[in-house]
C-alpha cells in the first residue's frame, strides 16, 4: 500500500471522529448535533507526520514552541516517547499528557473558544524533545472553510452572557497564526484575544 493511501485512509477515519465529536460538542452546549457541520463544508483539514530525532542538548530547545491550535479540533496520535505538555491555567505549570497506548489525545482550538463563547478553552500546549528517543507524532488539524467567520454562536449569547469575540475570517487568521509559529521568535504570535470584546 502506497504512503498515500495509508495516509488518505487514515485521514478519513479521523475525519469521522472529528465529525462525532463536533456533534458530541454541540449537544454538550444544548445545540442540534448537526449545528457546526454547515461551518466545515469546505474544511481545510490538515495532517502533519511530525519526527522529532533526539537532541543533544534538550534544556536549550522545543519541539514545538508553545501555542494554541488555530482549528476547532486537533487529533493527535502518538508513539511511546512523551513529550507534549498542556499548560494548566491555575498554575502555569506544563503537564505532560502521558501516552496511552492505542488512545487518541484531542485537543480543543480557538475555533471552539469562540463559537462556544468561552464554555470550552483551547489549551496552550508545546512539546520538549529528549537526548535518548526519536518521538513520532501525528496531529490531524480539523479546520472549518478558509471563508467562514468565527463568532460566537448566537444561540449561545444574551444580555447575560453577551459574545466575547468580534467576528474574525478563520482563512486569514490561519494564515497569520501559522506565519508568526513558524518565525519561532520571541514575539507573541496571533491570537484569538485580538478580537476580544470583553
Ligand atoms: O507532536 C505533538 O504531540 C503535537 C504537535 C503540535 O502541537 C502541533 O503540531 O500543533
Ligand atoms: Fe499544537
Amino acid at each position: 500500500m502506497l504512503v498515500r493511501e495509508v495516509c488518505q485512509t487514515y485521514a478519513r477515519e479521523v475525519e469521522k471522529l472529528g465529525y462525532k465529536l463536533l456533534e458530541l460538542i454541540s449537544l454538550s452546549l444544548g445545540l442540534p448535533s448537526n449545528r457546526l457541520n454547515g461551518y466545515f463544508e469546505d474544511h481545510t483539514t490538515m495532517m502533519r507526520l511530525n519526527h522529532y530525532p533526539p537532541c543533544p542538548c534538550p534544556e536549550l530547545a522545543l519541539g514545538v514552541g508553545r501555542h494554541k491550535d488555530a482549528g476547532a479540533l486537533t487529533i493527535v496520535a502518538q508513539d511511546d516517547v512523551g513529550g507534549l505538555q498542556v499548560r494548566r491555567k491555575s498554575d502555569e505549570v506544563w503537564v505532560p499528557v502521558k501516552p496511552t497506548p492505542n488512545a487518541l489525545v484531542i485537543n480543543v482550538g480557538d475555533t471552539i473558544q469562540v463559537w462556544s463563547n468561552e464554555a470550552y478553552e483551547s489549551v496552550e500546549h508545546r512539546v520538549v524533545v529528549n537526548s535518548e528517543r526519536e518521538r513520532f507524532s501525528i496531529p490531524v488539524f480539523f479546520f472549518p472553510s478558509h471563508y467562514v467567520m468565527v463568532k460566537p454562536l448566537e444561540e449561545l449569547v444574551n444580555e447575560g452572557n453577551p459574545p466575547k469575540y468580534k467576528p474574525y475570517n478563520f482563512g486569514k487568521f490561519f494564515v497569520a497564526r501559522n506565519r508568526s509559529d513558524y518565525k519561532k521568535l520571541e514575539v507573541q504570535n496571533i491570537q484569538i484575544s485580538y478580537f476580544k470584546i470583553i
